[in-house]
């Protein structure tokens, strides 16, 4: 059943998530020169380098070693210029047919649905590709030279989700067009395209999109799939919403249940909130882990990742989870509820670690030093006020989940020269057929 629902200002929103069509501005010029490139390897943001008379250019819709006719979308810089790809010319042996025909190369590029944008490659290089943006990002921006596999989630954490990554997506936003139809944006644009299908969201929700509807006047339509009750249709209207009591759903995890509000942050992949607790737990070392030490799950949102190290540990440790939405907390304090030594604030993390840095007596630093972190910052990773003051606390180990590789690598940069190593890397493909990847590092203190 529809709801119609104005939206608060500042709150993540199901289609804002991790994995979403993030158009860039201002659009793409049409009339640009149309041009022949070869393309050489795979850049970050889901375009690969090509270069055009002696300049790096980043074209789209591509695959390294292919020669492509493009046209040039963007001449505003001098040191590159961006592409769309027209045509194939020379084909990599990696081309698949598009999993999502509407975003397909066949389209003009402004009408390719946006949001898919690995989806005409073969699943084994796009993991590869995935692959080699981290280990660049790292090498360039950490300093580390290291291997790293990209790892396909488990199909036994999510039972739907088909082997060419489509039906993995539990929340998809469509966007509206002025005269009301809805689907995705176009590719690096704010065109609404209109769509017969959304093959990457969970079948429930690919079944039920309103994808002929006309919704006037809305600002988007966010369609939610929680693992337990139904699915939900939620029309974004354009005003403010009206202070009140939000909906919640429950999510499962295992054995646990998490409840949270329907339009606050979770993970995207049916499988997602598994495959990460279980690579938290996985990575915490054991040797290093203090169940008495002042132990964090920052950015800890409704407490899984907080959950994941209880359940490796016992109900006894302490841990305490920091989020800026109150919201979210309210749910990790009620999540977390049967564990004693739970602790749900909320706080901006920065600020969080600037008081438990003025404020911490001699008596206490040890608990911070003792302590591990689990951090799982938005898109833009922690940056250097968080990284500082926790080099200042000095926590054994960090163990960092990531949803953006430029982000971390920066922060593994920044760490390093604060007295930490990279000790373990893992990554997962939590966005199957678009150039999203997640890692997970554990970072230790050099003693
Ligand atoms: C990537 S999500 C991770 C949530 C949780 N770890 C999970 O896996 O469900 C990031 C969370 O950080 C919160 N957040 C964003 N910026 C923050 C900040 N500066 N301080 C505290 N929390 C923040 C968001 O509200 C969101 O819940």
């Amino acid at each position: 059943m529809a709801e119609t629902r104005r939206p608060r200002r500042r709150r993540p929103r199901a289609g804002e998530q991790r994995g979403a069509a993030r158009p860039a501005s201002p659009a793409p010029d049409p009339d640009g020169p149309v041009v022949e490139l070869e393309v050489e390897r795979v850049a970050h943001g889901g375009v690969f380098v090509a270069h055009h008379e002696g300049r790096v250019v980043f074209v789209s819709d591509a695959i390294p070693g292919e020669r492509v006719s493009a046209r040039i979308t963007d001449r505003r810089h001098d040191r590159f210029w961006r592409a769309e790809t027209l045509g194939v010319l020379r084909a990599s042996p990696d081309r698949q047919d598009h999993v999502w025909a509407e975003a397909s190369v066949e389209r003009a590029p402004g009408n390719r649905a946006g949001g898919a944008e690995f989806g005409h490659i073969r699943m084994d290089r796009q993991r590869a590709l995935k692959a080699e943006v981290l280990r660049d990002a790292l090498s360039r921006m950490g300093g580390v030279e290291t291997d790293v596999e990209v790892r396909p989630v488990d199909p036994e954490l999510a039972p739907g989700v088909a082997p060419d990554g489509t039906g993995w997506r539990t929340r998809v936003r469509l966007q509206v067009a002025a005269d009301g139809a809805v689907g995705p944006y176009a590719a690096r644009s704010h065109t609404v395209v209109p769509v017969a299908s959304v093959p990457l969201a969970v079948p429930g929700l690919a079944a039920l999109a309103p994808l002929d509807g006309r919704f006037p006047g809305a600002r988007a339509v966010d369609l939610v799939a929680p693992s337990v009750g139904e699915p939900a249709i939620v029309v974004v209207d354009a005003e403010r919403m009206p202070r009140g009591p939000r909906p919640t759903i429950e999510e499962r995890v295992g054995d646990r249940v998490f409840r949270l509000d329907r339009d606050g942050f979770w993970q995207v992949h049916r499988g997602a909130a598994a495959t990460l607790s279980r690579a938290v737990q996985d990575l915490v070392d054991g040797d290093l882990f203090d169940p008495a030490a002042a132990n964090l799950d920052l950015y800890g949102g409704v407490g899984l990742l907080a959950a994941a190290v209880g359940d490796r540990f016992g109900r006894a440790v302490r841990i305490t989870t920091v989020e800026s939405d109150a919201g979210a907390t309210e749910h990790a304090g009620a999540n977390l509820a049967d564990w004693v030594g739970a602790r749900a604030v909320t706080a901006r993390v920065d600020r969080f670690l600037d008081d438990a840095v003025q404020g911490s007596t001699a008596a206490e630093r040890p608990r911070w030093h003792d302590a591990t972190v689990v951090l799982d910052p938005p898109r833009s990773g922690a940056g250097r006020q968080v990284v500082d003051r926790l080099a200042e606390l000095r926590p054994r180990q960090l163990v960092y989940v990531a949803c953006d590789p430029v982000a971390l690598a920066r922060d593994v940069g920044l760490l390093r020269e604060r007295g930490y190593r990279l000790a373990d890397l893992a990554a997962f493909d939590l966005f199957p057929n678009t150039h999203h990847v997640e890692a997970v590092a554990r970072l230790t203190a050099i003693v």
